[in-house]
Order: structure tokens, then sequence, then C-alpha cells
């Protein structure tokens, strides 16, 4: 699987890498390109009554004056429309060179009704907010809702960070070359883009291996490995023991909500630690989920004596507060010498650092503390790192990947672009969201899974990209129509889908 996903920046320097090394040279680059963009066009809309190709000033444009070229040949009525002269002796120059069609300037620009438009105008080197002829292009192709095919990424987009800069089209079909682009998947340019075709235009992998690229689609190829197999000889709090925090009698759902995601996610046994007052609520309903009572440090340090829990899940409707604060640090502090692996901390868990984040990095950031795991939502996230979320310079990858530094924790960008990030560097973009799991309690569900896989030993970024993967396909499979309550049971068949393509799954009865 090809996940790496490069910067236009890094996309420019594997480019000259490639041509360095050969055996294809820039505009033999740019023909394949061009062939694999017109190949698409061939076979999505034969019947085009005519195609517009838009071609701008660089090698973006080049790509278009070959694909003009080849579709003029097969047979399509071609209206070649030019912005801005490519540089005298670029591979741009030389394809403008070698196309016979006549050159209309984009000023202009018009098109009817049943035609397509090949956007060529600007990809990776998108320096500017679009305007002027290229803006007024794009307002017309919108109103005759024509469909368009766009090289690389649709003009306006922002390969970096999906932003629209100036005005941008909106692509049926984005054909790319050689590794996605973070603003194939980042909002808005993922639904931009429409449908994203990863070409190969013959750039060596090896090329790519060697940049050591830390930034991925979130797959399952990404984690699968890494996913926890049951032993044989095991028994329940071998297969990892996930415990809950639930808030006072009245909002005790979100953290039953949590545990019951963990125990589907796989952990062998799960309790909700709950406070003296809402012992009888959630004592009425739960059957195969334990119930201990915490309601301060001194039960929490009883429930660590003796099986403690190797995850926590802390703040699904707890409450914002001290008691949070310290719970979480004394989860972190505790170390992971009782066998803690990690702490997921979630909405009011998140929003009880609010005035002290600092405490919570630190705690985070010591040598034995077990992996912190923070799920902010956007406002979550804001209130958690104020300066991080207001530069606006910064994409959501780049957001998440200072915040994961920062914290010294996982960092799941919750969101429909959600991006999860390690506090080493790594990142990975989730695409495979769906709008209705935007319901009530779906994050309670996520921080369980998270916890889930971290009882059992999962690394806590692979455990991150992995809940966040299964939790969107178990809603996807779902369909419209999910509550909360429904996902946890939703996320077995997505499992055991993943567990028998494991390498090391056996067969079970
Ligand atoms: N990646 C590959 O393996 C290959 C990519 N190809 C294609 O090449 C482009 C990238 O080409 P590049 O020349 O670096 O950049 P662009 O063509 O996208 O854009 C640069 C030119 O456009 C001008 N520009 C940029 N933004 C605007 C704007 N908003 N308004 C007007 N003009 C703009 C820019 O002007 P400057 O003043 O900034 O210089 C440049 O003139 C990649 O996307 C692929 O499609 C190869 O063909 C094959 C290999
Ligand atoms: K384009």
């Amino acid at each position: 699987m090809r996940l790496e996903l490069l910067s236009p920046m890094e996309m420019a320097a594997v480019d000259r890498r490639a041509i360095a090394d050969g055996p294809f040279d820039g505009l033999a680059l740019m023909r394949r390109a061009g062939t694999l963009v017109a190949a698409e066009v061939l076979v999505r809309y034969p019947g085009a009554a005519k195609v517009h190709v838009l071609a701008g000033p660089g090698n973006n444009g080049g790509d278009g004056y070959v694909i003009a070229g080849l579709l003029a040949e097969s047979g399509f009525a071609v209206s070649l429309w030019t912005s801005g002269m490519p540089r005298p002796g670029s591979d741009a120059a030389l394809a403008a060179a070698q196309c016979r069609l006549e050159r209309l300037s984009l000023l202009e620009f018009t098109a009817g009704p049943d035609e397509l438009v090949v956007d060529a105008l600007y990809g990776s080197g998108l320096s500017r907010p679009v305007d002027g002829d290229a803006a007024r292009a794009i307002a017309l192709v919108e109103s005759l809702d024509l469909p368009v095919v766009a090289v690389d990424l649709p003009s306006g987009v922002s390969g970096d960070s999906g932003q629209v800069s100036g005005s941008a089209f909106r692509a049926a079909v984005t054909v790319t070359f050689a590794r996605k682009k973070p603003g194939h998947l980042l909002l808005p340019g993922r639904e931009l883009c429409g449908e994203v075709v990863l070409a190969d235009i013959g750039i060596d992998d090896a090329v790519i291996g060697e940049m050591n690229i830390r930034i991925f689609e979130n797959d399952p190829a990404l984690w699968r490995t890494a996913l926890p197999v049951a032993q044989v000889d095991t028994h329940k709090y071998r297969r990892g023991h996930v415990g809950a925090f639930s808030g006072g009698p009245s909002s005790t759902g979100a953290a039953r909500l949590s545990a019951l995601a963990a125990a589907r996610a796989g952990a062998g046994a799960v309790t909700v630690l709950s406070p003296a007052n809402a012992m009888q609520v959630n004592a009425a309903h739960l059957t195969s989920i334990m119930l201990r009572k915490v309601s301060d440090a001194h039960d929490l340090a009883k429930v660590q004596a003796n099986h403690p829990p190797s995850a926590f899940v802390l703040g699904p409707g707890f409450g914002i507060g001290e008691k949070a604060r310290a719970f979480a640090l004394d989860i972190l502090g505790d170390g992971r010498s009782n066998g803690v692996e990690g702490l997921v901390l979630d909405a009011d868990g998140i929003t009880s650092f609010r005035d002290e984040p600092s405490t919570l990095f630190a705690a985070a950031g010591l040598e034995a503390a077990p992996a912190l795991v923070l799920t902010p939502h956007e406002g979550e996230f804001g209130r958690l790192f104020p300066d991080i979320a207001g530069d606006e310079t910064l994409s959501k990858l780049d957001k998440a990947r200072r915040a994961a530094s920062l914290s010294h924790g996982t960092v799941i960008y919750k969101g429909a672009d959600t991006v999860i990030a390690s506090p080493e560097g790594r990142a990975a973009i989730n695409a495979n969201g769906v709008p209705w799991l935007a319901t009530a309690g779906s994050g309670d569900v996520l921080a369980g899974i998270v916890a889930g896989l971290l009882a059992q030993g999962m690394p806590a970024f692979e455990a991150a990209c992995a809940a966040v993967w299964m939790h969107a396909e178990a809603a996807r499979r779902f369909r419209p129509g999910l509550i909360a309550d429904d996902l946890p049971a939703a996320l077995v068949p997505v499992l055991h889908e993943l567990r028998g393509q494991h390498p090391k799954a056996r067969p079970q009865g």
C-alpha cells in the first residue's frame, strides 16, 4: 500500500530525485502523467460533447498540454484554454511546443452543457489565491454544473492543508501522481477533489522510501500487524483490563458506552469506576461489565492494588474539575510499573486541564508515564492548545502534530477529517468517516475502543489509528440511522475481518 502522504515540497524533491536517477526525464514523467489523466477521461467520459482543457503556466499546465493533445488524437473535440506562458526551457514549455492545438486565452473562456473540463491550471505549485480569469472560469463551470477532472489537485486547493486559496474547482475526479498529498484528505480539499485516483507515473518506491515520510493515510495496512491477537492460554485480565470512570448519577451513560466499546475492542475485563452516589444507576445497567466504587484517590489506590486496569478512560460524562485532574495525574504519575499501559483523556477530562495544561503535559512527559491519548474535537483542542489552535498558518495536520509534541501524548484531533499524531512525529489522516458518525455518544465509544486496544498492549499511535478507522468503518457499514449505542456491537464484524487478515491469526471455531 502506498500510504505515505507527500507535501507539495516533498513531491517536488521526489520529482527532482527521480529525474536525476532516471530512467525518465521530466518531460517523460509529464507525458506519463498526462497519458494517465487522458485515459481516465476516456474511460469515464467517452460521450463528452467537448473537452475544455485549462492549462496554467507551470508543469500542471504542462500536463494539460499533453492531455489536450492526446484527447484530440482520440477523437474528442478539444478546446485548449491557456493562462500564462510556460517558462522557456521548462518541461511545460516543451510539452506546449509539441501540442499542435490552437490556444485560446482563458480570458475568453466559455463552455456549454454536456461538456467536460480538465483543470490543469495549478497543482502543487499553487502560490497565491486564485482570482481573475481563473476565478471567473471556476464560477462559470460551477454555474453550468460541468464535470471537472482535476490534474493533481483542483486548482485553488492547497496540497499541504486542503484549504481553498481564493476560489477552487470542485472536481468529480482528481488524478494525482506517485502519492496522495495531505490536501487530498483534509477538508475542504477532500470534498473538492471528488474521487482521488493515484496514478503511477514511474517514480520508484525506493526514492520515496529514502525520504523517511512519517505522514500517512490511515488504513489497516498501517497498523494491522500491531492488532492484539489473543493467545490460546490467556485469561480475562491478561487480555487487558479497562477502567472507565463514570460521572455522577445523572451522567453515567457515557462511561458505559466507553466500557462496552472497550470490551468489544477485545479487552478481557472492563470495570466501570463509579462515584458512590452513581453505583445504583450503574449497577442497574451493567451485566458483563464490572463495577467498582471509586469516589476518591483512596478508592483508586485500592483498585490499583488488585487486578489493576491496564488502561483507563477518563472524561466521558465525568464533569469538569479538580477530581478529573487528580485522577489523571495520579494515573500518569503511577507509571507503567503497575502495569498501566495508557490513559485516554476525553471530553471533560480534556476540558478539566484548560487552565493548567502544562501540568498534564509534564506528567505525560515523565519517563515512566503510561501513554496518554487525547481525543479532542475542535472546541476541546482550542481549550488545551489555544496558541496552536489560533495559528492560522497551520493546517489541521500541523496542529495535531504540534499538539502531540507539546503534550507528549498521542492526539486524536477529531472531525470529519480526523488527524492522529504521535509525540515523536508520526501522523495519519483518516478518510473513511461518514456524516452519521457525528451523533451523541460517538466520541465516548471511540475513547473506549482506544482504551480497549491499549489495554491489550497495542502501541498508542497504532491503537489510536486503528480505533479511529474501525469506529468509522463500523458506522459506515451500519449506514444512516446509527446511534452511539449501536456502535460497540457494530465493531464486531469489522474486527473479525481485520483479525482474519492478521498474519498471526489462527482459525477459530
Ligand atoms: N509530481 C510529479 O511527479 C509530477 C508533477 N507534474 C505536474 O507538475 C505540477 C507542479 O508543477 P509546478 O510547475 O511546480 O507548479 P504548478 O504548475 O502547479 O503551478 C506553478 C505555476 O503556476 C503559477 N501560479 C500558482 N498559483 C497561481 C495563482 N493562484 N494564480 C496565478 N498563477 C499561479 C506559478 O506562478 P509563480 O508566480 O508563483 O511562479 C507558476 O507559474 C504538479 O501539480 C503536476 O501536475 C509533472 O508533470 C509530472 C511529474
Ligand atoms: K489542477
